[in-house]
């Protein structure tokens, strides 16, 4: 690998008020703001980050949770390397409508494989004490959607939010990596004279 960082787009999506804002803010600028307002269209931050020896700026993308802001934010879904999946632990509701942001998104971004595409799903606010979702019914979620990785955060304790963000870049990187292996495996199947090859592609 070179040591040349990747431009790697993650976007957030969730229903509003989930905290995808605070999230964003707590990892980037590590400020938190107990009053913060609805979010209009799209923002982005980047923040520059090691990961497994890996120089990657990552560009993170934080949408408006609000139905009426729909078509203002999913213009904006397109060319993103992860998307991570945001809920807030203390509302339920939020948490039965990921699979509609997760359709939503697959849609407008046109992912062509969405089986492969690496999702993250996070589980904000758990410094709260009134949980409606526990860990064990996310997790399940999780594990039939696509085993995507599972993570709770706090954007008010900085609980989890880097580890969120370093695991995205994870997700990312195996894909490209698998991807790259793939490339290989032509690319040795196309000088060989037998006809084993690889089959991950
Ligand atoms: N207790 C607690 N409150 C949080 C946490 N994260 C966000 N909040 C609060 O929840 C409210 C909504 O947070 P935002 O970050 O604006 O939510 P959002 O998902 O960006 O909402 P939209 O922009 O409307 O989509 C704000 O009052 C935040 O202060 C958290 O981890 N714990
Ligand atoms: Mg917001």
């Amino acid at each position: 690998m070179s040591g040349k960082s990747l431009l790697l787009k993650v976007i957030l999506l969730g229903d509003g008020g989930v905290g995808k804002s605070s999230l964003m803010n707590r990892y980037v600028t590590n400020k938190f703001d107990s009053q913060a307002f609805h979010t209009i269209g799209v923002e982005f931050l980047n923040r520059d980050l090691e990961v497994d020896g890996r120089f990657v700026t990552l560009q993170i993308w934080d949408t408006a949770g609000q139905e009426r802001f729909k078509s203002l934010r999913t213009p904006f879904y397109r060319g993103a390397d992860c998307c991570l999946l945001t809920f807030s632990v203390d509302d339920r509701q939020s948490f039965e409508n990921l699979s509609n942001w997760q359709k939503e998104f697959v849609y407008y971004a046109d992912v062509k494989d969405p089986e492969h595409f690496p999702f993250v799903v996070l589980g904000n606010k758990i410094d709260k004490l009134e949980r409606q979702v526990s860990t064990e019914e996310a997790q399940a979620w999780c594990l039939e959607n696509g085993n995507y990785p599972y993570l709770e955060t706090s954007a008010k304790d900085d609980t989890n939010v880097a580890v969120a963000f370093e695991e995205a870049v994870r997700q990312v990187l195996a894909v490209e990596e698998q991807l790259e292996h793939c490339m290989l495996g032509h690319t040795i199947d196309l000088h060989s004279s037998s006809k084993s090859g690889s089959s991950c592609c």
